[in-house]
């Protein structure tokens, strides 16, 4: 926790301590009257280290899009030169010919291509604009003056907050953090979702860090975003993401969730599936940069792009997940797919189910859950620019130890394969004693699979082996480790009572260990003191019953 420090005032010592977080410093009235919470610290330290390569990525982008457009006006010139061109030949405001639509990484794709639009960044000039940022939820403005006084290139940041006592504070942080926080971060008294509204496809970045839900932003946030640009959104709320309260996950995100060990990945895609829907409505779609679950909440990275032809891949993207309710089994069900013939692709629903009534396994029922995002949540080539990056300025990131285990481990994780095995929950399924992890992934490797940790859980194994599969290593497993006899109604019973098809091979593997692991960095860690959690909203008393509350 680095720098991070308080200390009191000289005016008004009584009313206001100093808090240091980054390069910002923030006064924070003694009773607390706008949200501040210290432990966000790793939230926000992420959210910097992704703005950091979502600003040096879009550059080169613009750069690849430019030589991209030199080349084509040459060869246009050449064309005409030539004579090549006929006469009547017409193309769009943005070079297209005629119906043709093509996914454009930035500004230059504003609007589908069945409607172009004027863009904020004057189109041909060839000029990329710093990117805008739109802090919808700011509270004290701490993340808005970070982001302008730590990001090299940030543009302008627009803090909104619909409390006045935060907007109060805001502003007075603003001037308390000099020059550049004072010409870069403006503050507002707004309700988000009426501002984000009105100012439609104007924020390259925009950031939703709310009390609980981001649901009711997500509407108009998908509106504000520019084309290519990024929206960054936290959920806390994640009993009820995490299957507390099916029925208001479901209002809220439109997924059901599942009470499982895998259900804080499952969170992640719910959230993912929910952004999704919302941009769809405006023939957008979402492309995952980055998303991590830590500390108490999701964070999803997603930039966002308008083509109505892309937007058909949407249901390709997601699935149901059938959980058995008696063992560790589960199984995804895509909603739709495609069929290819000559050179058309046809989009059909998906073949269903996926599993039959009772558990091939174990014989019980299956719950349903979802749709969830089942394609990757993480772009690889973004992990290792984040990972590299925070890596080099490792003293410009307060929570630098946290992030870094944190992206090392997502950077190890198996891209396509969503939700994850815990292989303890396997054994308590058996009754079996445990083999190790590396032991465990040195069989399904050695069968033939690819297995990987989860940076959601540490004991959470992501595999692309089949569940009869992950069973039999165990059979061979339990076959050299018995267990005592159990009623044989119950699962495990049912489980071991098959012979395995697969002989298991637990030689250990050169593979078996994570590259971490190998390198013995370390990929968790424990938090840095007590009561790391949540924080109550600003003012609120906190009683014993608030308190088991958040806990
Ligand atoms: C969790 S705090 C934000 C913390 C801040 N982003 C940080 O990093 O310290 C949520 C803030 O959202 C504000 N808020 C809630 N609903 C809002 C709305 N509809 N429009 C604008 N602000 C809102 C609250 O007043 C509160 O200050
Ligand atoms: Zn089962």
């Amino acid at each position: 926790m680095g720098d991070d420090e308080e200390t009191k005032t000289g005016e008004e010592e009584n009313d206001y301590i100093v808090i240091k977080e980054g390069e910002a410093e923030i006064l924070m009235h003694t009773k607390n009257e706008v949200f501040y919470n210290k432990t966000q610290v790793n939230n926000r330290d992420m959210s910097i280290a992704v703005l950091r390569t979502f600003i040096s990525k879009r550059k080169e982008e613009h750069e690849a899009l430019l030589s991209k457009r030199k080349k084509k006006v040459l060869k246009v010139s050449e064309d005409n030169d030539s004579g090549l061109r006929a006469p009547n030949e017409s193309t769009t405001p943005n070079g297209k010919s005629n119906g043709e639509c093509e996914e454009m990484p930035l500004d230059e794709s504003k609007g589908t291509c069945e409607e172009p639009e004027k863009t904020r960044e004057h189109k041909g000039q060839g000029e990329l604009k710093p990117p805008r940022v739109l802090e919808a939820l700011s509270a004290s403005g701490l993340r808005a003056i970070r982001y302008a006084r730590e990001i090299e290139g940030i543009g302008q940041v627009v803090a909104l907050d619909n409390d006045k006592a935060s907007v109060e504070a805001c502003r007075r942080n603003i001037k308390f953090n000099g020059s550049v926080a004072s010409e870069k971060v403006e503050s507002n008294l707004a309700d988000a979702r009426v501002y984000m509204l009105t100012h439609p496809k104007e924020f390259d970045v925009i950031d939703l860090d709310p009390y609980g839900s981001p649901s009711v932003f997500l509407d108009s946030a998908v509106q504000s975003i520019a084309d290519g640009g990024m929206l960054m959104c936290t959920a806390t709320d994640m009993a009820v993401l995490c299957g507390g309260n099916g029925e208001v996950c479901y209002s809220k995100y439109g997924s059901y969730p599942l009470r499982v060990k895998y259900c804080h990945e499952m969170a992640l895609r719910i959230l993912l599936a929910c952004v999704e829907s919302h941009a769809n409505r405006y023939k957008r779609y979402i492309v995952p940069m980055l998303s991590v679950q830590m500390d108490f909440y999701v964070r999803v990275f997603v930039r966002i792009y308008t083509s109505a032809s892309s937007m058909k891949n949407t249901p390709l993207k997601l699935s149901y997940v059938y959980q058995c309710i008696g063992c560790d089994s589960f199984h995804l069900q895509p909603l739709a797919r495609t069929v290819s013939k000559d050179t058309r692709v046809r989009y059909l629903p998906g073949f269903g189910p996926a599993v039959p009534q009772e558990c091939s396994d174990c014989g019980k029922k299956y719950n349903m859950g979802g749709p969830i995002w089942s394609a990757p949540i993480h772009d690889q080539d973004w992990v290792t620019s984040i990972l590299a990056d925070v890596k080099s300025m490792k003293e410009r990131y307060p929570a630098f130890n946290r992030i870094s285990a944190v992206l090392t481990t997502i950077s190890e994780e198996l891209p396509d394969v969503p939700l994850f095995l815990s292989l303890h929950n396997l054994c308590g399924t058996l009754k079996c004693t445990s083999p190790s992890a590396v032991v465990f992934r040195s069989a399904v490797i050695n069968a033939g699979y690819r297995i990987s940790g989860t940076h959601v859980n540490p004991l959470g194994l992501k595999s692309d082996a089949p569940m009869d599969v992950i069973w039999d290593i165990m059979r061979c497993w339990v076959k050299n480790h018995p267990v005592k006899a159990q009623p044989p109604e119950q699962a495990g019973s049912v489980i071991l009572a098959k012979e395995p098809q697969l002989q298991a091979n637990f030689a250990r593997s050169v593979a078996s260990l994570s590259k971490a692991q190998a390198k013995k960095v370390a990929r968790f860690l424990p938090n840095p003191e007590r009561h790391w959690g949540p924080k109550l909203r600003a003012a609120r008393t906190i009683t014993s019953i608030a308190i088991r509350a958040v806990s």
